[in-house]
């Protein structure tokens, strides 16, 4: 498949089937889909990108404050993530700020004041994420055919409490205009595939990112109004034994786009730390891709493992 396809969410409910099987064609090939009427209202986006910019406008001392930890929240500064260790010079030309949610309304990390003071908007907007994660799970049940004895429906979604232990973020990110180390280094964030169950991106006004449709060929994720980016990561390529696909994927600036500032907000979805990554109770995993190493790896091991190695040079420096 040489583009992404766009999947009207809305008659999830009343045809599941159908939702199901267009969203399976998307994840088997491209690994990539767009959902419109999905659920969370446009106001509450908006909403999400005026309080990032408003965080990433201030001087870099206050952003400094609550630095990333092991935790994997907090601020992420320029050039301090490398997404592609092996062929990238520079880190990601990119900040980012890591969320994690509200615990009986209080948040699970120190927050920057910014983010602070909008603590209750932040922790709904997290949640409202992870609720439509949970619905684009069921239609993963449904495509994967799993039986009601086995979980049916609610096979994914019971595996990805948000009540329960995961490394599930919401990132703010901003990709600053024409600040390249390097100007004959577009790449703004380096080629990876994601490290979790599925990834939702919002994206605004300045487009970027490319998806990887073949070894050779890259095409772009342009922005479409009203709908939200959702692709496959390498845990759901693990349960489904490689029938859903973790596509690689990478963010560039053309040259007409160096001069603007880009934002955009990932919902990292995880399954909960204990999960294991072993295949899915499923008559469609055709089990080529089972990793049989990974099998006995839960979710959270593999989050760590991945982290690791995108922070590697952090710990070198
Ligand atoms: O900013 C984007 O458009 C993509 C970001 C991304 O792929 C990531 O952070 O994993
Ligand atoms: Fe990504």
């Amino acid at each position: 498949m040489d583009h992404i396809p766009v999947i009207d969410f809305g008659s999830f409910e009343s045809d599941p089937k159908a939702v199901a099987a267009a969203v399976r064609s998307a994840c088997e090939s491209i690994g990539f889909l767009y959902l419109t009427n999905f659920g969370i209202p446009q106001s509450e986006v908006e909403r999400a990108f005026s309080l990032s910019a408003e965080f990433f406008d201030q001087p870099l001392e206050e952003k400094r404050k609550e630095e990333i930890s092991s935790n994997n929240l907090g601020y992420v500064g320029m050039r301090k993530e490398i997404l592609d260790p092996g062929v990238q010079k520079y880190g990601d030309t990119k900040e980012c700020f890591n969320f994690g949610k509200l615990v009986d309304g209080k948040p699970v990390q120190v927050l920057p004041s910014v983010i602070a003071e909008n603590q209750e908007f932040m922790g709904k907007f997290s949640m409202d994420c992870h609720k439509l994660c949970g619905k684009i799970l069921q239609a993963f049940a449904v495509a994967m055919e799993i039986n009601d004895e086995d979980g049916g429906i609610h096979y994914f979604e019971d595996r990805h409490k948000y009540t329960g232990q995961c490394g599930s973020v919401l990132r703010f990110l901003k990709y600053p205009k024409g600040d390249n180390a390097d100007p004959t280094e577009t790449v703004r964030a380096g080629s990876h595939s994601d490290y979790g169950s599925i990834t939702l991106l919002f994206q605004n006004g300045i487009p970027g990112l490319e998806v990887q449709a073949s070894r050779t060929n890259w095409i772009s994720a342009p922005i479409i109004p009203g709908a939200v980016l959702v692709n496959i990561g390498d845990q759901m390529e693990y349960w489904t034994g490689g029938r859903f696909k973790s596509t690689k994927h990478r963010v560039v600036f053309l040259p007409e786009h160096a001069k603007y500032d880009r934002y955009s907000i990932a919902y990292f979805c995880q399954a909960n730390n204990e999960v294991l990554l072993n295949a899915i109770p499923s008559p469609l995993t055709t089990g080529e891709k089972v990793n049989v190493d990974k099998a006995t790896m839960t979710a959270g091991e593999y989050l760590q493992e991945r982290l690791n190695r995108t922070y590697e040079f952090v710990a070198a420096a």
